[in-house]
């Protein structure tokens, strides 16, 4: 059996299905040979860790009473009471990684949110362990920073930072790989504005929707991610980068459907939920109507070509690939030599479902770095 460690970074709504997407797929994974040994998990304050990470791991019971007590709302800290763990607060996890690290190949998965983790990720990679990442935010910093994450990009995955499980950066790198030259990318990259999308075409006021693609688990942590188009600018610029071009995120071209003085730095999560998102809704249902007058749809869309990136709201055709789209479906539709008429990727775009199964996919597809 090949023993896989695992140590996961972030355990909100992705993380905690990935968890429980490793311990249902126990026999799959034994029958092809593999074992995924999950031997650390941190949130935001804390780091568990298995008390000797070489020899043991956590065991599935262990692994759903963390899943049941991040979903109570509670912090990993309440965890520690049951002796299966070595706890460190969130200062200290940072050295406490790369010392394993330095004992132990193992991979460190990122399901948070946060730009904080890019350099213990490149630290831990360079000392030999792998990374798959759902979080979007390591790999859109500076060049610089990127360059030197990716010094080892044969220990990388983030299949699931661009369509969550679709398999778009696979089909790229195949693409890329092969010499074909890609002339343009086009496509609805966000689940979230997707559904609300749809959804307000219905007639459903905007701030509802929006508020439902946050339940449903489409949306980042705070939806003014999606809704200010920083999201799709992100998945924007990862795919430009998979290209070979050294875009910066100040040189995306970024259509915003939140306005500033309802940002982050200007009020709270829960004051926009409640007072600033309803706001909105004339705007949006009036954009709704004018495109429907005009026979179209809106829809957000993503644009990749002569190394420029651009997203923002568009009218298109009713009965065009992005005008059918439903729901959280991604579409995203790439041009090539070989592909005149365009290489199609189109399925479920958001959700923690879909997103944990591209990471865990992710993770065994790193196997061969574990001899
Ligand atoms: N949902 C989806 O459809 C998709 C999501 N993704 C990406 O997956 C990631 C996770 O999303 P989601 O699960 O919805 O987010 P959540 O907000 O539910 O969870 C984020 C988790 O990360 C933890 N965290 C925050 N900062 C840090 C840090 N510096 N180090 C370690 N852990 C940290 C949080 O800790 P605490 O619990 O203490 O707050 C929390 O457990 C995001 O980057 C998102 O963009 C990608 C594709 C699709
Ligand atoms: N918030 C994102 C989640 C996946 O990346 C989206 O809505 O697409």
């Amino acid at each position: 059996m090949k023993n896989i460690p695992i140590i996961l970074m972030g355990c909100g709504g992705v993380g905690r299905q990935l968890l429980q997407h490793i311990v249902s797929c126990r026999s799959l994974h034994a029958n092809k040979g593999i074992h995924l040994r999950v031997v650390g998990v941190c949130d935001s304050k804390t780091f568990l860790v298995t008390q000797d990470v070489l020899s043991t791991e956590f065991d599935d019971a262990f692994l759903m009473d963390i899943c049941r007590t991040k979903s109570d709302g509670l912090s990993l800290e309440k965890c520690i009471s049951s002796g299966k763990c070595e706890a460190s607060s969130y200062s200290e996890s940072r050295r406490k990684l790369t010392d394993i690290a330095a004992r132990l190949g193992f991979v460190l998965v990122d399901c948070s949110a946060s730009s904080e983790t890019i350099e213990v990720i490149t630290q831990t990679v360079n000392l030999g362990c792998c990374a798959v990442l759902a979080n979007k935010k390591p790999l859109t910093c500076s060049m610089e920073e990127f360059d030197k994450l990716f010094l080892q990009p044969r220990r990388i995955r983030h299949e699931s930072t661009v369509g969550a499980g679709l398999p778009i950066i696979t089909s790229l790198n195949r693409i890329i790989s092969s010499g074909d030259e890609i002339s343009l990318i086009i496509g609805s990259l966000s689940g979230t504005l997707g559904y609300v999308m749809s959804e307000v075409e219905n007639g459903k006021p905007f701030s509802e929707v929006v508020k439902a693609a946050k339940d449903l688990g489409y949306t980042e942590p705070d939806p003014r991610d999606d809704l200010s188009g920083m999201d799709v600018a992100r998945k924007g610029l990862i795919l430009a980068r998979l290209l070979g071009q050294r875009l910066e995120m100040k040189t995306t071209t970024v259509e915003s459907l939140c306005p500033d003085k309802m940002g982050p730095d200007m009020m709270t999560l829960e004051d926009f939920l409640a007072n600033g998102l309803p706001l909105l809704d004339n705007d949006i249902e009036k954009r709704v109507k004018k495109a429907s007058s005009n026979g179209k749809v809106l829809r957000y869309v993503c644009i990749l070509e002569n190394s420029q990136c651009k997203v923002g709201i568009h009218e298109v055709p009713k009965d065009s690939a992005l005008g059918r789209l439903k729901g959280s479906d991604n579409v995203v539709e790439i041009y090539s030599r070989c592909y005149v008429n365009p290489l199609v990727i189109q399925g479920a775009g958001a959700g923690n479902d879909t997103t944990a199964a591209g990471v865990l996919a992710d993770i065994i597809d790193l196997q061969d770095q574990f001899p």
